[in-house]
């Protein structure tokens, strides 16, 4: 049997088809002849300068930093990354696309992070920003956060448990399947991924400062937390111990949601918002968007179950139903669950992240890893608590430089972070940018800028802080972001991370399994390591 086609309809076709082509070329290349934003003149790769695609593909690849730092060694310090993208990798920049007073205010980017409701990290109102970020920065002042401690050196008691046993385990040479990928001793050590275990530690912290329980991750030993299977049938409902009852439960690996949401969130983000809804068709959007929703079933499931209860528990949830506006008003159940979520999204890799790279970096660098453990011997010798004390720590110098070494090579926040020109345009490092125009400066890239940090930025050596210009420094080193929209649990964060690594780097040593290893990562809104193996040991048994 033979088929004609129908010489009219295979004309028709070839004309649609036709129009269609043409009509996506002139889309892509009448915004590039009009140049509204006059940021035709500037380099960046050719795909880039006429569509979105480039930056969404590179998003999607996780290797986001990485790329964009190649432009610029390239191009130089602006680059074009996509068709309305500037990237900046002057530090003089960064005061003014993210200082205070400059009116810049977060781009469509963040609107793909939103899922209950807007919260504080994605809300782009300046007002509606400014009335949650005064309720939200009192929670994380200093003095607030020490209130926070005990349960952060609770938890790592929990994790030196495990550990303990994981090391008794290794001297004798046994293995377990305790954590992802499980672990196996040989020659005195235990070797396994201590990625998981970050991971575990930062959100039963997390999930306990923020909702009044931990998920227990630690002491099962997996990534699995409760998580509303319809969180918008849940949210109309809940508030009672018997509604939280009702609520329809199913158990997820956490950590794996919010990796997978990440990737998605700032690959979607990147795209013009019209795309959107039809991207979210594609497999891979369409299991990110699941990834979303059961994000924030993670926190209904929490918040329901926190609500529900009688807790006098000093928590953010507690502290956060305290927190009033300017006029005097109480957020609504809502909102407290958005903000809820948003601590835990915002709390939990980024200091499980740092705390495995600076292991990382520790384990491959062992003269720096003594150098520290001299430090903390001095400081804790005869303290037999195994968990330090922020007071003992806080300011004990070449933990704190490690720390920052860590941050800086890292930089778990590597993206340059989209912001929008306001009206009346900026002039930034002498470039003049008109109304609308987005702007960046990449975190990586300029954490690698040799003018400030030496020749040997790819390299992880405490000592620079020391030796460098301070104030070149200050005004560089960006792991938190500056202005009003950066980090505002950055003392939670600092407090975390100088107990965690004094009190682990006191406890055990660790060396790479592989020592030439570069340690692998993925970046969706973070760049997180995919794993990091090593072999650990007790110092003093
Ligand atoms: C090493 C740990 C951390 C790092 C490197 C870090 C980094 C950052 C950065 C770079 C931003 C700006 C994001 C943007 O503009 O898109 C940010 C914002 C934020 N961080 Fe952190 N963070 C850390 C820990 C924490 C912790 C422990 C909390 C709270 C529990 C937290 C809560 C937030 C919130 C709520 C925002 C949004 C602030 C706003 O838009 O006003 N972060 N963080």
């Amino acid at each position: 049997m033979s088929f004609r086609v129908d010489p009219l309809l295979s004309s028709d076709f070839a004309t649609w088809t036709v129009v269609g082509l043409g009509a996506i070329v002139l889309f892509h290349l009448v915004p590039y002849l009009v140049d509204s934003h006059h940021i035709r003149g500037y380099p960046g790769p050719l795909l880039a300068k006429f569509s979105d695609v480039w930056l969404g593909y590179v998003a999607a690849h996780g290797h986001r930093s990485e790329q964009v730092h190649k432009l610029h060694e390239q191009y130089g310090a602006f680059v074009r990354i996509a068709p309305n993208h500037l990237s900046i990798s002057d530090p003089d920049a960064l005061q003014i696309v993210y200082g205070h007073g400059t009116g810049t205010l977060k781009s469509t980017f963040y609107d793909a992070f939103v899922s209950i409701q807007r919260g504080l990290f994605n809300t782009r109102s300046r007002v509606q920003h400014a009335r949650k970020r005064k309720i939200v920065s009192n929670i994380f002042a200093q003095k607030n956060v020490l209130e926070f401690e005990p349960h952060v050196r609770e938890h790592l008691g929990t994790l030196f448990q495990q550990w303990d046993k994981l090391c008794e385990g290794g001297v004798k040479g046994l293995s377990g399947a305790e954590g992802e990928g499980g672990w196996h001793g040989s020659e005195g050590r235990v070797w396994y991924d201590c990625l998981p275990w970050y991971n575990y530690l930062a959100f039963d912290i997390i999930g306990d400062l923020a909702f009044g329980a931990p998920f227990g991750m630690l002491t099962a030993c997996k990534d699995s937390a409760p998580v509303a299977v319809s969180f918008q049938a849940a949210m109309a409902s809940y508030g009672s111990a018997a509604s939280s009852k009702e609520i329809q439960i199913e158990h997820f690996p956490a950590v794996q949601v919010l990796n997978d949401r990440g990737e998605y969130s700032a690959s979607m983000g990147v795209l013009p918002p019209h795309w959107r809804p039809l991207a979210k068709r594609i497999p891979w959007f369409a299991k990110g968007n699941q990834a979303v929703q059961r994000l924030a079933g993670i926190a209904v499931a929490a918040v329901a179950q926190r609500l529900g209860g009688s807790s006098d528990r000093v928590d953010l949830l507690a502290k956060l139903q305290e927190g009033r506006d300017d006029n005097g008003d109480p957020m609504g159940r809502e909102e407290l669950t958005a903000e809820a979520l948003t601590q835990l999204i915002a709390g939990s890799d980024t200091t499980s992240n740092s705390s495995c790279a600076i292991t990382y970096w520790l384990a491959r660098n062992q003269a720096a890893q003594r150098k520290l453990q001299a430090e903390l011997d001095a400081a804790l010798g005869s303290d037999d608590d195994p968990i330090a004390v922020f007071e003992q720590v806080k300011r004990l110098p070449y933990l704190e430089a490690v720390i920052n070494e860590a941050l800086r090579i890292h930089s778990t926040s590597g993206i340059g972070l989209p912001r929008l020109v306001p009206e009346g345009g900026l002039t930034v490092c002498g470039h003049f940018f008109p109304e609308g125009t987005v702007l960046s400066v990449p975190t990586y890239t300029i954490h690698r800028d040799r003018e400030v940090w030496g020749e040997d930025v790819d390299a992880f050596r405490p000592e620079r802080w020391f030796e460098r210009d301070k104030n070149l420094v200050q005004k560089t080193f960006n792991p938190f972001s500056f202005g009003p929209r950066s980090c505002v649990g950055r003392n939670l964060a600092n407090l975390e991370l100088l107990v965690i690594v004094a009190s682990i780097f006191r406890r055990y040593e660790f060396v790479l399994e592989d020592p030439t290893a570069e340690l692998d990562t993925r970046e969706g809104f973070l760049r997180k390591p995919v794993d990091c193996k090593v072999g650990m040991k007790r110092r003093h048994v």
